[in-house]
């Protein structure tokens, strides 16, 4: 493969927010080149190699790409395919966090492509002496990751090799070093390396061209690799990120300075509660997809018990003639105050448990908590506390939907038994025990509303404390998120279950 040039031409990117990052740009890296492209904070650096490498998200919204990259044999029309020749050491490491360093390491080398064959991955390997293979992701610094990623994008041997920020976590020794192995496997294998960087001095000395994303002119053109002339181009160039800094260091007033002035401002922390509160009131009931989950689980148990209730028992000739008055208020009964109530606590406690868990296990996992102390924001105050009275306000409301619904399909179904009978008929038996009861009907009332609050804090409190237990990885995530279903689920049938006994002891 050697001798072949990365060549780029008519390159165009359109961000989701409709702003060209360049337009119609042409560039090349030659073979055994070390590249290095520099350009303002926000200027599209990563754009660039996000569209080089494929890896343009289209989720995150409409991007337009134009623009063609061909390299040896093989050209690609980047509009309408994806570039799969460029291995990336991606800017925040991206490391498998539920895998060790080691094996960080070798599923790149088990999956390796036909260029990393015959290749001596010594001066690679010597990257990461000071750090144990079996050492988890989690339990290595800033500049240990990243030094793993790079290996496990070099030891994966693709054609040619682009890195964002290889050396923002780097001492200088390291990025010195860093710098001398990416050079070797550019010169040994003859790949094109292209290097995006801000901090420029340590690597200059081994780059054999300098390239600026010029945000005026919204191209990527040639500069002097010494640091006078980077900074002399540097400077004069406009961008947000750019803008921002000139503004601050000048005193003067940037476009959203005002907006950022009035946030800064001391204001009531209590709103932070209600900010909260509302986010998880939101997501664990008042969301469509919850009223319309509980409703439908409600309607198949109506119409579950009066369908089976009068047609599959063994009395059921009777029951349809003379009995059905009493077999009605029955099973209306035992639905209002057990069967309702339990399958919509099951039907919550699952879902929210798994929500509440993942969420509260990403806050853990990206540190969030720590930050929020850090902040003095009593996080772990407002976050237990919402999720506590939201879930428990959600379980009530929720089995009142459900309730609403199996009533319907319950008079639905009967109706399609008696036909003749009128509605009041049905009413009048369904709700008979009760309101029969009396006073005792605010008993009946009192326990569902106990097994509810039970149910509710018992499983959200699981999952709470599961949640929050340290997470080395996005699968111990997961894990906690199976667990939590599942004593979430155990704790709520035990609640109904004690609750269903104390009722009818008498
Ligand atoms: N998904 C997106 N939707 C809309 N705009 C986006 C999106 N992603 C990035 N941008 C915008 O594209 C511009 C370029 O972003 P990019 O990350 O490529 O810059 P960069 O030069 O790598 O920045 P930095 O050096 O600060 O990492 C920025 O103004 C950014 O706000």
């Amino acid at each position: 493969m050697s001798g072949q040039v990365l060549s780029i031409s008519g390159l165009t990117i359109t961000t989701p927010n409709g702003v060209d990052l360049v337009r119609d740009t042409h560039f090349e890296v030659g073979a055994h080149e070390l590249v290095i492209i520099i350009g303002p904070s926000g200027s599209g650096k990563t754009s660039i190699i996000n569209t080089l490498c494929g890896l343009i998200d289209e989720r995150d919204g409409e991007w337009k790409i134009a623009g063609r990259l061909s390299y040896g044999e093989r050209e690609i029309d980047l509009s309408t395919s994806r570039s799969d020749m460029c291995g990336l050491v991606f800017q925040g490491n991206a490391l498998f966090d539920d895998l060790s360093a080691g094996e960080n390491v070798k599923i790149a080398a088990d999956h390796a492509g036909e260029g990393a064959r015959g290749f001596d991955a010594t001066p690679i390997m010597s990257l990461l002496s000071d750090i144990r293979p079996e050492q988890p992701i989690a339990s290595c610094s800033g500049g240990q990751k990243q030094r793993i990623a790079i290996a496990r994008t070099l030891i994966a041997g693709h054609p040619i090799l682009i890195l964002d920020e290889p050396n923002s976590g780097l001492d200088i020794i390291s990025s010195r070093r860093l710098a001398g192995i990416i050079k070797d496997i550019c010169v040994q294998r003859g790949t094109p390396v292209l290097i995006a960087a801000h901090h420029v001095d340590d690597l200059l000395p081994l780059a054999d061209r300098v390239l600026m994303l010029d945000t005026r002119a919204r191209t990527v053109r040639p500069v002097a690799p010494d640091m006078a002339s980077i900074e002399r181009a540097m400077r004069g160039l406009d961008s947000e990120g750019e803008s921002a800094l000139a503004a601050a260091e000048t005193g003067a007033t940037a476009p959203q300075a005002d907006a950022w002035q009035g946030l800064a401002r001391r204001g009531r922390p209590g709103r932070w509660f209600a900010r909260y509160f509302a986010e998880y009131f939101w997501v664990l009931c008042a969301s469509p997809f919850m009223l319309a989950y509980l409703g439908l689980g409600g309607a198949i148990l109506g119409f579950v018990s009066i369908w089976f209730g009068f047609n599959y028992h063994a009395f059921g000739g009777y029951l349809k003639s003379i009995l059905h008055d009493e077999t009605l208020a029955g099973i209306g009964f035992v639905q209002t105050t057990i069967s309702v109530p339990l399958i919509a606590s099951i039907l919550v406690v699952a879902r929210n448990s798994a929500v509440i868990c993942a969420d509260l296990g990403n806050r853990t996992l990206s540190a969030q908590l720590p930050a929020m102390r850090n902040l003095a924001i009593p996080g772990l105050r407002y976050l237990v506390v919402s999720i506590l009275v939201a879930n428990t306000l959600s379980l009530a409301l929720l089995t009142v939907a459900a309730l609403a619904t199996a009533s319907w399909s319950a008079l639905q179904t009967w109706q399609v038994f008696f036909p003749d009978q009128p509605p009041e008929f049905w009413q009048e038996n369904y709700f008979r025990r009760l309101i029969e009861a009396g006073p005792a009907l605010y008993a009946q009332l009192g326990w569902v509303s106990a097994k509810i609050v039970l149910s509710s804090v018992l499983g959200s409190g699981a999952a709470i404390l599961i949640g929050l237990r340290p997470k080395l990885s996005v699968v111990s995530i997961n894990n906690a998120i199976a667990k939590a279903i599942v004593i979430g689920v155990s704790l709520t049938l035990l609640s109904h279950a004690f609750f269903a006994i104390m009722q009818f002891w008498r």
